[in-house]
């Protein structure tokens, strides 16, 4: 026996958060979803998701965003790799370790990240080489938002945001990520902005000709004009502060700002990367934000970066 055979055998995924580009919310449909109509754009944000055999099922969480995140059953990331294990027939429990980087409930999706990381995570650990269209499944199942953090890149979203669709996207973009202290929840938002529409008819959601040109174009500066997002309002009516965090971004230079998902994570795109720096040094001297974090969009979405050691 080598000393490799008394290692547990683990698999690392990581995996990026993301900015809706373009957030577009119908009226509630009978479940309480909202059809939507959105851009997923995946940015350099990273968690990394282990998971590693154990004598019994739990997780951990370590990094610089660790702060909220449940360590319980409700942790999305163990509900994930629970869901796989029931789905393969897998009696081994697994230990889930998390780092995270990706800002919580800030709009950015990280539970819904840790889910997809998990998943493809687990998948692997096991050898159940799950087919695609399965994982996509099981990660519809986990959230919203899930089955997007599988693939990353650029992708349009309609339904409940589960529904992706690839859509052309060129060039690379260079966000600053103005975070706030606390976060947003999720339904909240999405009912602070029914509130706000009161009996006002909505259409149905349905991309923009403006976002889809910009995106086709690659053209920074077309894109910044095109970020448009339905929740921003109801996310700046819970959180007033956010409103002059856009404003402080826009004055300091920035192409378009837009608050993330559900915020309270505000999205800022510069020009290039000296512009990136510029605006998140001049965002951190005013003291309109609690942090600023710089990234690149499109990223991958969740992949391995170790293989099992053997065991
Ligand atoms: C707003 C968005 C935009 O991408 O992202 P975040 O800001 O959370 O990152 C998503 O719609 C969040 O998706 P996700 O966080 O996966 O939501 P889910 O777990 O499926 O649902 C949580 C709750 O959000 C509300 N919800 C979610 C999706 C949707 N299309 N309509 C909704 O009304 C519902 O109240 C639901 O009970
Ligand atoms: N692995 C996880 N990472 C972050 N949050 C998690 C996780 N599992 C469950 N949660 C819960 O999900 C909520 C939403 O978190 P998150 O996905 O980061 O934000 P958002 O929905 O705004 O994108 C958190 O408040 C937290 O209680």
């Amino acid at each position: 026996m080598t000393s490799a055979d008394l290692v547990p055998p683990q698999v690392t995924v990581r995996v990026p958060g993301k900015v809706n580009l373009e957030l577009m919310v119908g009226p509630p449909r009978e479940d309480g979803y909202h059809p939507l109509s959105t851009i997923f754009h995946a940015v350099s944000l990273f968690d990394e998701v282990t998971v590693a055999t154990a004598d019994e099922w739990g997780v951990g969480v370590s990094g610089p965003q660790s702060l909220g995140v449940p360590v319980d059953e409700s942790n999305l990331a163990l509900r994930a790799a629970r869901l796989l294990a029931e789905v393969g027939h897998v009696a081994e429990p697994v230990h889930v370790s998390i780092r995270k980087d990706i800002p919580v409930a800030g709009g950015m999706a990280g539970g819904s990240a840790d889910a997809a990381a998990a998943l493809v995570a687990c998948d692997r650990l096991w050898s159940l080489g799950l087919p695609r269209t399965e994982l996509e499944h099981l990660a519809a199942e986990l959230g919203s938002d899930v089955p997007f953090l599988l693939s990353g890149g650029t992708a349009m979203g309609s339904g409940r945001g589960e529904v992706l669709a690839p859509v052309l996207a060129r060039g690379s973009y260079h966000w600053v990520f103005a975070l706030s202290e606390g976060g947003l929840s999720t339904p909240a938002v999405y009912a602070e902005c029914d509130r706000l529409r009161g009996d006002r008819p909505v259409p149905p959601p349905s991309p923009s000709p403006e976002m889809m040109t910009a995106l086709r174009s690659g053209d920074a500066r077309a894109l910044g004009e095109a970020l448009s997002n339905d929740l921003q309002a109801a996310a700046i009516s819970l959180m007033p502060a956010l409103g002059e965090v856009l404003d402080a971004g826009l004055e300091f230079g920035a192409l378009g700002g837009v608050v993330s998902g559900s915020g309270p994570t505000v999205a800022f795109l510069a020009e290039d990367n000296e512009a990136a720096i510029d605006l998140a040094v001049s965002l951190t001297a005013s003291g309109a934000v609690q942090d600023v974090r710089r990234a690149t969009g499109p990223a991958h979405g969740a992949h391995e970066i170790s293989a099992p050691r053997p065991g």
